[in-house]
């Protein structure tokens, strides 16, 4: 095993990409021997980071994956499933770092965030484990956002209902929204660039051609969600609860180093995962019930304290037409935290509403950020 060779699989992807392009901000690579992975053209040319290692090594290869000490897989869950066994089996022992769900919920797998769960991976790589897996993006962006009311122990239970956007099933999902957008705009423009035409008319029309939408237009996401909305994400559990709500739960907990295989234990996490148009933000609307009855300027000022990216939006609507948007955020690794407020139901019970970019904190940061606590180990 090489020391410094990081492979990295899924880097032409949309989180590998982002995930690149987080890199070369941060100079990353300085710090490394690339070595660039491919299921589709081993053999061709690496991307232009390469510097010794310039061909594209077959990413289903054990003896060319054994090579490395840390890979770095942004591919998706079926690739892990296909590759990861059989790598461990023939006895590599290096470090994996993995955007998709595959291997979190493993006893041995930790969920990395790390300014949220640093103590949990300290503890984790003293106890020599190797398997770091970014958590769901839902669930990173939310504890980014209000970590700091769940590390003062402060939360009894949470509700989270969320917004998330197209990007969330990859890149296909987004062509599919924007295609939708344009059908439906085309159905109605002349009647849109007529200031007289009667809206009943447009809405008429828009709905029927919505319903109409062809297959080809639907394919990805199955029915129409430009102009409408999606509640229901990821797998159907049996039990009336989604697989992306389940992970709600599942994930918080475990990042925080709650719940199951840990001492402290799990805080009740639950709510309902919505699909709308929006195009790479997951927002949550979010509803506390706290321990105790926390004044909201101290509320306020815990969040703004936590780390640098979480940021406390005033709750006037200037400000949260201004910077709690997924617009305003897109693209950006800012975490705004707004709409901070006591709610009718009594004085421990909060709510707040929260925006993340689902590709930066959501998939591709946390797994950068982990590759540097490997090298800085
Ligand atoms: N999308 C998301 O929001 C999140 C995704 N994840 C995880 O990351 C995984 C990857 O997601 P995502 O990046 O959206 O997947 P993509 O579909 O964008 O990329 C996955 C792979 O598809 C292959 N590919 C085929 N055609 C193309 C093309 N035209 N352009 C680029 N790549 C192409 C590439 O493999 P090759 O180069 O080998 O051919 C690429 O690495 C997911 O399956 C999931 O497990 C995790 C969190 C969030
Ligand atoms: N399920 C998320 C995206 C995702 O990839 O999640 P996970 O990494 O938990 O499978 C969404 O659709 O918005």
């Amino acid at each position: 095993m090489h020391n410094n060779l990081v492979g990295f699989v899924g880097w032409r992807g949309m989180v590998g990409s982002v995930l690149m392009e987080r890199m070369l901000e941060e100079q990353d690579f300085g710090r490394i021997e690339p070595l660039f992975f491919s299921t589709s053209n081993a053999g061709g040319k690496a991307p232009a980071q390469a510097r010794n290692e310039t061909t594209l090594q077959d990413a289903f290869s054990t003896d060319a994956l054994k090579r490395c000490a840390i890979i770095v897989t942004t591919q998706g869950g079926d690739y892990t499933q296909a590759v990861y066994p059989g790598l461990r089996a023939a006895g590599w022992k290096g470090h994996w770092i993995d955007a998709a769900s595959t291997l979190r919920m493993n006893r041995d797998a930790v969920i990395v965030l790390d300014p949220v769960n640093m103590p949990v991976i300290k503890n984790a790589l003293a106890r020599g484990a190797r398997d770091w897996i970014g958590g769901n993006c839902t669930v990173s962006c939310m504890l980014m956002g209000v970590g700091a009311l769940y590390k003062a122990g402060l939360v009894e239970w949470m509700c989270t209902h969320t917004y998330q956007a197209a990007s969330g099933g990859g890149a296909q999902h987004m062509r599919e929204l924007l295609t939708q957008y344009g059908t439906l705009n085309a159905e109605v423009k002349a009647l849109l660039d007529d200031p007289g035409s009667a809206i009943l008319e447009i809405d008429r029309r828009l709905s029927a051609k919505q319903r109409a939408l062809d297959g080809a237009e639907t394919t990805h996401f199955g029915v129409p969600l430009g102009g409408s909305l999606i509640p229901w994400i990821d797998k159907d559990l049996g039990n009336g609860v989604s697989r992306e709500e389940w992970k709600g739960m599942a994930e918080t907990n475990k990042i925080l180093g709650r719940g199951e295989g840990f001492d402290a234990p799990a805080v009740a996490v639950d709510g309902f995962c919505v699909r709308v148009g929006a195009m790479r933000c997951h927002s949550q609307a979010l509803t506390f019930k706290l321990k105790k009855n926390v004044p909201v300027a101290d509320v306020e000022a815990m969040i703004a304290a936590d780390n640098p990216w979480a940021r406390v939006v005033a709750n006037t609507r200037e400000a949260t037409l201004e910077a709690l948007t997924p617009v305003a955020v897109s693209g950006t690794l800012g975490i705004p935290v707004g709409r901070i407020r006591k709610l009718a139901m009594g004085p421990e019970y909060l709510g707040a509403f929260t925006i993340g970019d689902q590709l930066l904190w959501g998939a591709a940061e946390p797994l950068r950020r982990m590759l540097r606590i490997l090298l800085d180990a």
